[in-house]
């Protein structure tokens, strides 16, 4: 097992990677300040592996109550988060019950939004079953609910208290959501980390066939990547937004498609080829570079084209964007493979061309004789 830390002075915790991990009573119920946690999955995680986990926590002598969830992006919202506050309120959990995210993105950023407002505020940890979560999602305390006009709108900075990487869960995981977590994997290696981009190129295969070794390494790259952005800038006053790279374009994609059509890795993979095709017209990057990511997203069958919704609704859209200021945009670009910044100085038509570039009337999120 490797542990992480992230490294925030009284909020710090860490992340645990490991095979087998959702069995460890010690690593789950570890620090709880009342033996009785309150578990929060869905409908297709729950029946994997919700037995496991509660198992483990009843031999830690913990009680454990469930919250079973309807399934999907479009239910990232304000219906399904109460019925987390119902479950909270029905068993009578106090400010000591510590909430427990069992599964993906959706799962986490919920879970996590609930834990920070419940009662203002009680503990929960994050236990991630999809590649996405275990490589970004369930580290940084972002948290969150949709809102039909934007992607992530209502939400709070709330912590966990560990985050518990159990590699093993991904043997379930199917293959369009395993690539869709590649995208953010990708994400780090483009942003801040040459190395690790490279060591991506030459083991992709691997990857993608899930050898162990491989997607341990991965994940850990990616983590260390995401713990250290958090450590230094928690809240995303400068450095942590370039996590955002290709999500001003993707959450407008996400939004715009209808929550669910495109996951989020696949809009992401598209908004960052319009990011890197805006940084080419820019003259930051040169066409070589937008055609090499354009490759490692392609192996990947990522999308490199996003749906055409046309240029003025992607812009209606990512007006909405929370790195939005005074009604400037502010975009993640490349200035190089593996260096990224935060701009407000692209020209709204410069804009509006890379958009038009890179998105295709009939594009689609996946290609299906692509994904094994
Ligand atoms: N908070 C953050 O920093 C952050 C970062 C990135 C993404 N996100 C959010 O995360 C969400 C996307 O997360 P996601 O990609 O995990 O999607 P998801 O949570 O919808 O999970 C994807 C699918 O896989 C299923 N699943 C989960 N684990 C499984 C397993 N082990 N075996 C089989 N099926 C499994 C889920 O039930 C779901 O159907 C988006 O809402 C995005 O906005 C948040
Ligand atoms: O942790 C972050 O910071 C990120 O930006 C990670 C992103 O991958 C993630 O999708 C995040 O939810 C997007 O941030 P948002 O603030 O635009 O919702
Ligand atoms: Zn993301």
């Amino acid at each position: 097992m490797e542990t992480l830390e992230v490294d925030l002075a009284e909020r710090s915790y860490p992340i645990f990677i490991g095979q087998g991990l959702l069995d460890r009573a010690d690593l789950l119920a570890a620090g709880l300040p009342q033996p009785r946690v309150l578990i929060v999955s869905n409908e297709t995680v729950a029946p994997l592996y919700l037995t496991r986990v509660r198992a483990a926590f009843a031999a830690a002598g913990v009680e454990a109550l469930d919250v079973v969830l309807p399934d999907g992006e479009h239910f990232k919202d304000w219906p399904t988060l109460n019925r987390i506050f119902d479950a909270l309120l029905g068993h009578r959990c106090e400010r000591a019950t510590t909430l427990v995210a069992l599964g993906g993105g959706v799962i986490g950023d919920m879970t996590g939004f609930a834990a920070a407002c419940y009662q203002r505020g009680v503990p929960f940890i994050q236990v991630p079953t999809t590649l996405l979560a275990q490589v970004d999602s369930s580290v940084g305390g972002k948290t969150a609910i949709n809102h039909p006009q934007g992607k992530n709108m209502i939400g709070a900075f709330h912590q966990p208290q560990r985050v518990l990487i159990d590699t093993d869960s991904l043997a379930t995981l199917p293959a369009r959501e395993f690539r869709s977590g590649l995208a953010e994997v990708i994400k780090y290696g483009l942003i801040r980390d040459l190395p690790f981009l490279e060591w991506l190129e030459v083991n992709l295969d691997a990857l993608l066939a899930r050898s162990p070794a491989a997607l341990a390494e991965a994940i850990l790259r990616s983590c260390r990547n995401k713990a250290e952005v958090v450590a230094a800038d928690e809240r995303e006053s400068g450095e942590r937004a370039l996590l955002n790279l290709g999500h001003t374009f993707g959450h407008a994609i996400e939004t715009g498609a209808g929550y669910g059509v495109w996951l989020h890795g696949e809009a992401v993979a598209a908004g960052t080829m319009m990011a890197a095709e805006l940084s080419q017209r820019l003259g930051w990057i040169d066409a070589s570079l937008v055609a090499r990511i354009g490759r490692l997203f392609e192996r990947c069958s990522l999308p490199v084209v996003g749906p055409a919704l046309g240029e003025e609704r992607y812009l209606e859209l990512m007006a909405h964007d929370k790195k939005v200021q005074g009604g400037r945009l502010r975009l993640v670009l490349l200035r190089a493979a593996g260096r990224a910044v935060v701009s407000a100085d692209a020209p709204v038509a410069d804009v509006a061309a890379a958009i038009a570039a890179r998105c295709r009337a009939g594009a689609v999120p996946f290609l299906e004789s692509a994904h094994g």
